[in-house]
């Protein structure tokens, strides 16, 4: 069988989600593989970048993680205009986060790219005894991921638990842009002798 080739995807992926959730620790820990105890909160937007090899394709992921604060919601469409992925990040131990989470997912449907892949993070794994979304926790935020066409893990950026597992499934999940069949565009011919025929057909 001959072999398609190594396919090379450049991704746009937006980090989103309440100040605090963990979006730039998720990233630390993805690109970097560290993890920060007192991690700064995010002013803008910071930029990093991360390649994965899946499957046959190489995804080069570039990273717009985005700060959570009120302060800065006006800028976020810059960032998830034009993004091929989402990750939008919660905190296990804060309910509010978890409902802040679902309104970026809203602003997401309505403006966002409609082929963005969206996972739904619910972070800070490692500390379940403090969980606060409360009651139903997992459970609710599985259904809440599956009625709106998301991927849910929990994840911790601490302990790494799914952190690389989250970006690997969106880049399993980017669409590959399929070889062309036939060759693009429209093929116009002259055809006289059809052409004379119907000149003729009808007198
Ligand atoms: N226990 C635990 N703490 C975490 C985890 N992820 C982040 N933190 C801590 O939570 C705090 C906030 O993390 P950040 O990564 O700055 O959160 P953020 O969402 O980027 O916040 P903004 O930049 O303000 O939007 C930091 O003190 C982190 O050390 C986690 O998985 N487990």
């Amino acid at each position: 069988m001959a072999a398609t080739g190594n396919k090379n995807i450049n991704a746009k992926l937006v980090l989103l989600g309440d100040p605090g959730a963990g979006k730039s620790s998720l990233v630390l820990r993805f690109v970097k593989g560290q993890f920060v105890e007192f991690q700064e909160s995010t002013i803008g937007a910071a930029f990093f970048s991360q390649t994965l090899a899946v499957n046959d394709a190489t995804v080069k992921f570039e990273i717009w993680d985005t700060a959570g604060q009120e302060r800065y919601h006006s800028l976020a469409p810059m960032y998830y205009r034009g993004a091929a992925a989402a990750i939008i990040v919660y905190d296990i131990t804060n309910q509010a986060s978890f409902d802040r989470a679902k309104k970026w997912v809203q602003e997401l449907q309505a403006q966002g790219n409609p082929n963005m892949v969206m996972a739904l993070a619910g972070n800070k794994a490692d500390l379940l005894d403090d969980r606060k979304v409360a009651g139903f926790g997992l459970q609710e935020a599985q259904v809440y991921a599956q009625e709106n066409g998301l991927f849910f893990m929990e994840t911790s950026a601490k302990t790494a638990t799914n952190v690389n597992d989250i970006f690997y499934e969106i880049a399993k999940r980017l669409p590959r842009v399929q070889p062309a069949q036939n060759p693009s565009g429209m093929v116009l011919t002259d055809r006289p002798a059809e052409r004379a025929a119907s000149a003729t057909c009808c007198s």
